[in-house]
């Protein structure tokens, strides 16, 4: 699990750096708000009537970047032209989600996905999800490099602290999912 931690971790990194230079930021700069690395394990036993209950409500993952790793069991759902669309499960691949942070960071050039997770009438599902966060009181807004007179910022900054707990991400539910161990990264 470390070696596995540490190597997600590496990816997350590299691909944050790509999608800095992809914007036209300098390489480290996601890099340096990417302080704490959150992972979750999920099982999902299988449902007999997938139409009795979801795996996970929808939500958007309020990190950076979400590296997640689903096996080969279908379930995933991305929200698009307001319709679900499955996110097909391949073997020993990864789904990248954009987190609403670098949404937030990138004023909107890069939109995090609305996704949610639907039950399997025959298979149990277990996923691993990565999620990098910047520190909770990171605050956080859009880059001043792509901000302009033109485009304007289009969201106001905010602690990540606060945006979580102003979010509610998951309504109700969402303080039982916030409980879990996180780790520093640098
Ligand atoms: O388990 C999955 O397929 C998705 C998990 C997820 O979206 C999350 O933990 O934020
Ligand atoms: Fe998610």
């Amino acid at each position: 699990m470390g070696a596995y931690t540490e190597e997600i971790r590496k990816l997350s990194l590299r691909i944050l750096e790509l999608i800095s230079e992809g914007l036209g930021l300098e390489k480290g700069y996601l890099g340096g708000i990417s302080q704490v690395q959150f992972m979750t394990a999920g099982n999902y036993p299988a449902c007999p009537d997938p139409t009795l209950t979801l795996g996970l409500l929808n939500h958007l993952d309020h990190s950076l970047v979400t590296i997640l790793f689903q096996g080969n069991v279908e379930g995933l759902q991305v929200l698009k032209d307001g319709k679900w669309i499955g996110v097909e499960a391949i073997p020993n691949a990864f789904v990248v989600n954009i987190g609403t942070q670098l949404e937030i960071i990138s004023n909107g050039i890069l939109k995090s996905a609305r996704h949610r997770v639907v039950t399997n009438p025959y298979e149990a599902r277990t996923t691993i999800a990565n999620f990098i966060n910047p520190f909770p009181d990171c605050i956080i807004e859009p880059s001043n490099h792509l901000v302009n007179e033109y485009n304007p910022p289009r969201f106001q900054p905010q602690t990540f602290k606060d945006f979580v707990a102003a979010t509610k991400a998951f309504g109700k539910y969402t303080d039982a999912t916030q409980k879990g161990a996180s780790s520093s990264i640098n």
